[in-house]
């Protein structure tokens, strides 16, 4: 007999975003330098040119291209010397035919310039001449004008996760503060009677939390804020309180545990108690997780996410990330890879499976090695690289077939 009333993963997603399609986490103005790993709620278009003027890559003199043709070491080009170009300033003079002026790296090309040689190339012979030793073509060891960002491009787009590259670049055209989504705000809820937080000292029979400092981590991770985390015994009452005020505070709350249809799995009935959608999936044809609850309260989203630890986990990674991802427009690239499979396994007919690998190389090739255990099993995913899926129509994996990992 089954209590649940299992729903394909595809399934799932598509009830959850319709239900939530009015979700917004609503956007915020913060300063550039603590925007890292922020999600930017607006393109960015550029109203300047990096650099602003021509500047030279190197330390050396700014000549024309053309006057060096033919130069070699055995048959120097003799150039006049006009000076020097200062590091920060304007570089006024004009560079015509037979000319050089020395500029440092980051300086200013004088105008009529287009290259600048290296001074390992070159020979003072007096303060007026300069022997060239190489010839050089157009634009060498220059940066032109908007070379690195053009006034009016399309930098950055709207959805993209900040990286320190980001940040350099939002530096470079002088954004001190930047529009970002919100941070998700959740409410993490380890329920169980056995539950014990790490500081205490697990009696026989109880077991420390494990699920709601993975999940914190997770998500920290996703770039979500944690506005609370608490242990709550398995008791309808107890629970519903905590759902209740955890619902006023947060955009999303998970209740890790209780998912199942035992005697004391309150989770559902909990979600069901206040008015809204109540539970709209339970049960998922997945493997770990198949007892996830997804539901409403309050008008906020409330996860189910099942007790043994790696399902909760699989379960946030697979639901509440691409909650997030999808009502946020996050455009991020999965982060995955491939290799060869170095084993057979036997798929869970009708459920998308989730086997955990471990990524060896040998002989110049990538290969997957699965590493076993049960859901149960914290350390199975510390051990594990990343996981292939297993599709429900599929009939196993194959060795030797390369398959897509994703990493954890
Ligand atoms: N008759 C059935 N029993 C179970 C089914 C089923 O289909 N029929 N599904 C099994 C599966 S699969 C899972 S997963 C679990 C999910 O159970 P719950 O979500 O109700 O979780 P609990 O019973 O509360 O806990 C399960 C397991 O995980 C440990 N746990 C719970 N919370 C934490 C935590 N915060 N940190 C570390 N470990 C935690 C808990 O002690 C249990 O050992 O149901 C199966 N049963
Ligand atoms: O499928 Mo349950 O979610 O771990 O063992």
């Amino acid at each position: 007999m089954d209590f649940f009333n299992l729903v394909t993963v595809d399934e799932g997603r598509t009830k959850m975003l319709q239900v939530f399609k009015d979700y917004n986490f609503g956007t915020e103005e913060i300063s550039l330098i603590n925007s890292t790993n922020r999600i930017l709620s607006a393109s960015i278009i550029s109203k300047e040119n990096v650099p602003e003027f021509n500047r030279s890559t190197v330390d050396g003199y700014a000549i024309k291209s053309s006057d060096s043709h033919g130069a070699s070491e055995s048959m120097p080009t003799f150039l006049s010397l006009m000076g020097e170009v200062k590091m920060g300033e304007n570089a006024e003079t004009r560079i015509s035919s037979g000319e050089a002026t020395y500029v440092p790296t980051g300086g200013m090309i004088p105008a009529g310039a287009d290259a600048v040689i290296m001074i390992e190339n070159v020979e003072k012979l007096d303060d007026s001449t300069l022997l060239i030793y190489k010839p050089l073509s157009y634009g060498e060891n220059i940066i032109l004008k908007g070379d690195d960002i053009k006034e009016g491009e399309k930098i950055i787009d709207k959805g993209k996760r900040l990286t320190p590259q980001d940040i350099g670049v939002l530096a470079s055209l002088g954004l001190q503060s930047i529009k970002v989504y919100k941070k998700p705000r959740f409410f993490i809820i380890s329920t169980g009677d056995e539950i014990v937080d790490i500081d205490v000292e697990p009696a026989l029979g109880k077991i420390r939390d494990i699920n709601s400092y993975s999940l914190f981590s997770l998500i920290q991770n996703l770039g979500g804020e944690v506005v609370g985390r608490t242990i709550v015994q398995d008791n309808f009452g107890l629970l519903r309180d905590c759902v209740d005020k955890a619902l006023d505070i947060s955009d999303i709350v998970l209740i890790s545990g209780g998912s199942s249809v035992g005697t004391r799995d309150y989770t559902s009935k909990v979600i069901d108690s206040f008015n809204g959608k109540g539970v709209f999936v339970h049960g998922v044809s997945i493997k770990p997780g198949k007892p996830t609850i997804i539901g409403e309260g309050k008008g906020k989203a409330i996860f189910g996410l099942p007790g043994h630890p790696v399902s909760s986990i699989i379960i946030f990674k697979v639901f509440v990330e691409h909650f997030i991802n999808k009502l946020i427009d996050i455009k991020e690239n999965q982060n995955k890879t491939t290799a060869i499979m170095d084993f057979n396994f036997p798929s869970s007919p009708g459920r998308e499976t989730y086997q955990m690998v471990k990524i060896i190389e040998r002989e110049g090739k990538t290969y997957a090695t699965p590493v076993f255990g049960k859901s149960g099993m914290i350390s199975l995913l510390s051990k594990s690289d990343g996981y292939i899926i297993i599709e429900p129509q599929e009939e196993g994996i194959y060795k030797g077939e390369e398959r897509d990992i994703y990493l954890l």
